[in-house]
């Protein structure tokens, strides 16, 4: 394996994604940042199967390094990547079949020249931050998550506040707990991920979870997709009184890596792209509407959220509908009953791009981390339906503390993971209230969370520029972590 573009005084970052589109996205961002500041060469590790997607979101001086799953892995019908899944239950089955890569990975650093400085490796796989110490090579553990929810998360496994909260009696629905070390946090059944809502979690998300935490734990240091300005306070609890994992590094938002010009053009503009250049023309604001790439919705919820963005639209809100490609149902007829006011789209788009886009003036987003923080880069205020995972507490950030959005409201025999659905009614309402909150133009004159958006969207910049907070942070965790290369000495900081 040799890093492409070397060059000899550089340290070589090796960076090895887990295999989800929310995960790898932000590593893609990260590889290609490192290059054009100039801080490593970079390797990139990926699969057969996802390289093709890998190769297609980096830049040409990116190493792209392909570890084949063994056979015996391939002959049983592994799927090399989570969107296959279609629900979070088969994860650490998922997980524990990725780990046939790790002799693969060992062999690959081992080999390298120049030899590699540091691995960034996902905290999923916990494996390959062992094999990386075994070789004297320090890690950074990748979480793809935010502060508040990392140390959310270690707090509910700590304080276990659902036991609290039912054993209360009646009302636990309405019951909080006040999160000791930040009592201004008020956590109700519906905000603590499943299954930490349950007194007495366990089974094999509990044992993942141990071994994504023993992973941060045993690394050199933690990367956060954050700012300062969007979460200073976490980070810095976290680095001076929490001793759950290492150094927090907050290099974000890695989006903005490509300098907030997109992703890259292909050289025929998708048809989305059109539209939206359409809607622009004639003074439209658009809502742009995605609901994640790791799980499936249930058909009954995809036709409540059509029939809410078909009233909505009704009611004048343009909207732009990116879909997984198998949420195809989305009831006979919508596409055609919304046709000039609504899009639906099946493929992969360059969804940093769309947010962007200058007519685009609201999401509505499941909060995944990465959506709910482009969503922030690009000064786009949102509506947060979190679905699963640590959403609900992304939710909370987005729009209790930093107030740059609304909720969805959710049932929560639902958020807690039971049955139920969001009615059309209440999707359709939240779109037109965000859209008329958006008010006028980005940023401009609209509700109090698109004047907080576009101004946390200004200190996101300030904090990738040259001298920002990211910036210095990024340079710092390379300059502090990474071995320099062998008979070479490592470029000096700036
Ligand atoms: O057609 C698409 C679909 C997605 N994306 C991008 O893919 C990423 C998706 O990430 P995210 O918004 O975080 O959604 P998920 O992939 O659903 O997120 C998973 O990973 C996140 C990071 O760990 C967690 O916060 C979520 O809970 C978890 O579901 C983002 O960068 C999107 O811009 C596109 O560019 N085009």
């Amino acid at each position: 394996m040799a890093a492409a573009g070397h060059d000899v005084q550089l340290p070589h970052v090796a960076i090895f994604p887990f295999m989800a589109r929310g995960h790898t996205v932000p590593m893609t961002h990260l590889a290609c940042l490192l290059r054009r500041r100039g801080l490593a060469t970079v390797t990139f590790f990926s699969t057969p199967g996802n390289a093709p997607f890998v190769r297609g979101q980096l830049d040409d001086d990116v190493a792209v390094v392909e570890l084949p799953f063994p056979d015996h892995v391939v002959a049983r019908g592994a799927a090399e990547c989570v969107e296959a899944l279609d629900s979070l239950f088969p994860l650490p089955a998922f997980v524990e079949a990725v780990s046939a890569l790790r002799p693969g990975l060992e062999v690959s650093l081992a080999a390298a020249r120049p030899r590699v400085g540091l691995l960034v490796a996902d905290a999923f796989l916990h494996w390959a931050h062992a094999s990386a110490a075994a070789l004297g090579v320090p890690t950074v553990a990748f979480l793809g998550g935010n502060m508040f929810a990392t140390i959310m998360r270690d707090v509910i496994l700590r304080d276990n506040p659902a036991a609290a909260l039912l054993s209360g009696g009646g009302g636990a629905e309405a019951a909080t707990f006040a999160v000791p070390e930040f009592p201004h946090v008020h956590l109700t059944l519906a905000d603590i991920p499943v299954p930490f809502n349950r007194p007495s979690p366990e089974g094999p998300i509990m044992e993942l979870n141990a071994k994504l935490w023993k992973a941060i734990a045993g690394s050199n240091g933690l990367i956060v997709n954050t700012f300062d300005a969007m979460e200073g306070r976490y980070v810095e609890h976290w680095n001076r009184d929490h001793r759950a994992g290492p150094r927090a590094w907050p290099i974000g938002p890695l989006c903005l890596a490509h300098g907030g010009t997109g992703t890259g053009t292909g050289a025929v503009e998708p048809s989305w792209m059109k539209w939206l250049d359409e809607k622009a023309a004639a003074g439209r604001a658009v809502l742009y509407v995605a609901l994640g790439t790791a799980m499936a919705i249930p058909d009954a919820q995809l036709r409540e959220v059509a029939g809410g963005l078909e009233a909505a639209a009704a009611a004048g809100v343009d909207f732009l509908w990116a879909v997984r490609p198998s949420d195809a149902d989305l009831g006979a007829g919508f596409e055609e009953r919304v046709e000039g006011r609504g899009m639906v789209v099946r493929e992969w788009v360059d969804q940093w791009r769309i947010l962007q886009h200058g007519c685009v003036r609201g999401f509505l987003s499941h909060c995944g981390w990465n959506s709910a923080v482009e969503g922030v880069a690009a000064g786009v205020p949102l509506a947060a339906w979190p679905m699963g995972a640590e959403q609900p507490l992304n939710a909370m950030l987005v729009v209790d503390e930093l107030r740059v959005g609304v909720r969805v409201p959710v049932p929560t025999a639902m958020a807690t993971g039971g049955h139920g659905v969001v009615g059309s009614e209440v999707i359709a309402r939240v779109a037109r209230e965000l859209m008329m909150m958006a008010g006028e133009g980005k940023g401009g004159g609209g509700g109090e969370a698109a004047r907080n958006v576009a101004s946390l969207a200004s200190k996101a910049r300030e904090a990738v520029a040259e001298g920002g907070s990211s910036w210095k942070a990024l340079e710092e965790m390379v300059a502090t972590l990474c071995r320099p290369v062998e008979g070479d000495t490592p470029k000096p900081t700036k």
